[in-house]
């Protein structure tokens, strides 16, 4: 018999605001070993965001340079800033056979379905439009104009639900950390 594969890279991608993050944070809660790749970006920090905790805040020289150099597995622009995954780290832990998790956009996902068809691709969903505004809105870290911008990825975002493998909708942070965790097979 055949032995089961057990799917390694799991990438979690959904609108902005839907709760991604927040999901994650409370898994690694629960579960501080599930590892999450952390991203570069030309983003500027939020406050209490850390460089090398949530992302590796860098510069636009600094992100051309690491695309050239072939440091990064996928990235993509979204709604005005760079954001990229570095491959090293994320190689280094599937190699040595421990799940990992992706938390990036659809652009992303898509990259990495491309380069690494194995990957299990989640979307993160929510309950309502309404909710989604409200949620991205309520968290009050960016102006309007970013608010209509990321909006308008959402829409494309929530398009390219069927694409993904599973979906999971966001109305209970810890019943979606859960269930993510089952995915992961970390529990
Ligand atoms: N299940 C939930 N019910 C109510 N509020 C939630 C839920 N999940 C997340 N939130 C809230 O929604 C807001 C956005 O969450 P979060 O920052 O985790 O989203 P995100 O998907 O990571 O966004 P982005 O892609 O912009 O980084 C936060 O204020 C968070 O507290
Ligand atoms: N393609 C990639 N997308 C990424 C990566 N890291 C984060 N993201 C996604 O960007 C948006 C915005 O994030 P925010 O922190 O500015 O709110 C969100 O959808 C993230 O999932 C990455 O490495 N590659």
């Amino acid at each position: 018999m055949a032995a089961e594969v057990r799917p390694r890279l799991t990438v979690l991608s959904g609108p902005s605001g839907v709760g991604k993050s927040t999901v994650v944070a409370h898994m690694r809660k629960v579960h501080p070993e599930v590892w999450l790749s952390v991203s570069a970006t030309t983003r500027k920090p939020r406050p209490g965001e850390r460089h090398g905790v949530q992302y590796f805040f860098v510069n636009d020289d600094e992100f051309d340079k690491l695309i050239a150099n072939g440091e990064l597995l996928e990235w993509a622009e979204f709604a005005g800033n760079r954001y990229g995954t570095p491959r090293g780290a994320v190689l280094e832990r599937l190699e040595n056979g421990e799940p990992v998790l992706l938390e990036i956009d659809l652009q992303g996902a898509r990259l990495v379905r491309e380069s690494m068809p194995e990957a299990q691709l989640v979307f993160l969903a929510p309950p309502s439009w309404d909710e989604l505004v409200r949620r991205l809105t309520g968290r009050g870290t960016e102006s309007a104009e970013v608010i209509e911008r990321r909006l308008a990825a959402a829409k494309i975002e929530l398009a390219a639900e069927s694409e993904f493998d599973v979906t999971l909708v966001n109305t209970s942070v810890e019943d979606v950390a859960r269930e993510l965790l089952a995915l992961m097979e970390v529990v």
